[in-house]
């Protein structure tokens, strides 16, 4: 056949098809914590697109219920079928259940026009990206479109600049280095030299891979050199971040909980024994407000905050549970026994007794002083 002869690079790209058969493209949405992500999705999915779009959540550590509900909150009835990735760190085991989920998502739903998967603030794109030309069975079903990575605008240079204990990778720069596209998200709490400096980091950050910049996605090898020129450095989580979820039933005081997140995020009030601040980079959470008939949410990154009513009601049978994660860092000389002790004692009295702030920070102090 006289086709043969042909050189590879020659052959044209074959127009989209529209037929059953057709792959469908996949965008990871990435980016640190808080910076936007969700917010992202949930504007992709409002938007008119006439697209069947599939959302794939992951969240790090145990918040992915919380976090199942805060998105359908935010996105209405527009989606009803949510898939989360349940091992936690998608970083670690991303293969398998990156793929299962997708899998799973198209037995149940058939074809979807579009995925997005969000992955977790910390997570290493480049490991789930490469589940889609490492595995040649999922390889016929999806491609990879690209990867869009959300870059928070207040605190995405203090992301990218801070240094890391020796064998880390800064998981802020890695995101970036990988992305095709780079949003800068949250502008409006920004000035014009704030924005003029971020973009220049981030560009140079860009300009790193910049060679390997031009790939297509869908070819294999060329994703595959991209991936591992960026992973030359170990690819470890930070393991001094630290996720915590509590729940605690009742219903809380609106006043209260505002001076216990200000107290937490602004004064820095709660300290170990050796004086040292807990330090939280993140903060979700979903709580039942006395005298309020719907769910309140609340949003948290750095020491901004807010709190919103959502638009669903507490069922009548339901029980009202207040949920809280914090996503924080841990001080050397605080443990992650007494950074979770501490975060617990601190919420549970507030909420449960509804203590005024003095009493159970002199509560905390207490306990602290005997760890
Ligand atoms: N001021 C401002 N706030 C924003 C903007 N975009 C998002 N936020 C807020 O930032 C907070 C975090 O937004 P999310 O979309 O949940 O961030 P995320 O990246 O999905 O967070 P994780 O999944 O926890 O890593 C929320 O309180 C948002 O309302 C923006 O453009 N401006
Ligand atoms: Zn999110």
């Amino acid at each position: 056949m006289e086709e043969e002869d042909e050189c590879p690079e020659l052959v044209p790209i074959k127009e989209k098809s529209t037929g059953p058969t057709a792959q469908i493209p996949v965008t990871i949405i990435t980016g640190y914590l808080g910076a936007g992500k969700t917010t992202l999705l949930n504007y992709i999915l409002t938007e008119q697109h006439n697209k069947r779009i599939a959302v794939i959540l992951n969240e790090f550590g145990e918040g992915s219920a919380l976090e199942k509900s805060l998105a359908v909150s935010q996105a209405g009835e527009l989606y009803e079928e949510w898939l989360e990735l349940r091992n936690g760190c998608l970083c670690c085991s991303v293969k398998d259940n990156g793929l299962k989920a997708i899998e799973n998502l198209m037995e149940k739903k058939g074809k979807f026009d579009y995925i997005l998967l969000e992955t977790t603030g910390l997570a290493d794109p480049g490991a789930v990206a490469s589940m889609f030309w490492v595995d040649a069975e999922l390889g016929s079903d999806v491609y990879l479109d690209g990867i869009v990575t959300v870059i928070d605008a207040k605190y995405g240079m203090q992301h990218l600049t801070e240094e890391k204990p020796e064998g880390l990778i800064n998981e802020a720069a890695r995101q970036i280095a990988l992305a095709d596209l780079a949003i800068i998200n949250k502008t409006d709490l920004v000035n014009e030299s704030e924005m003029v400096e971020l973009r220049g980091m981030v560009r140079v950050d860009l300009s790193q891979v910049l060679d390997l910049h031009s790939f297509d996605t869908k070819d294999g090898i060329r994703l595959a050199e991209k991936l591992q020129l960026v992973k030359t450095s170990q690819p470890h989580l930070d393991k001094s971040m630290l996720t915590i979820t509590f729940e605690v039933p009742g219903s809380v005081s609106e006043d209260l909980l505002n001076i216990f997140i200000q107290n937490l995020l602004w004064e820095k009030t709660f300290k170990n024994k050796t004086g040292l601040a807990m330090i939280v980079i993140r903060l979700k959470g979903i709580f039942s407000i006395q005298h309020k008939q719907k769910k309140v949410m609340l949003q948290g990154v750095h020491e901004l905050y807010e709190l919103d009513e959502t638009s669903e009601c507490w069922a009548d049978h339901e029980p009202r549970i207040n949920r809280l994660v914090f996503i924080g860092k841990i001080r050397y000389s605080l443990s992650v026994e007494s950074w979770e002790i501490s975060c617990f004692i601190t919420f549970k009295t507030c909420f449960i007794n509804n203590l005024p702030f003095t009493v159970f920070l002199l509560q905390v102090e207490t306990l602290m002083a005997t760890f």
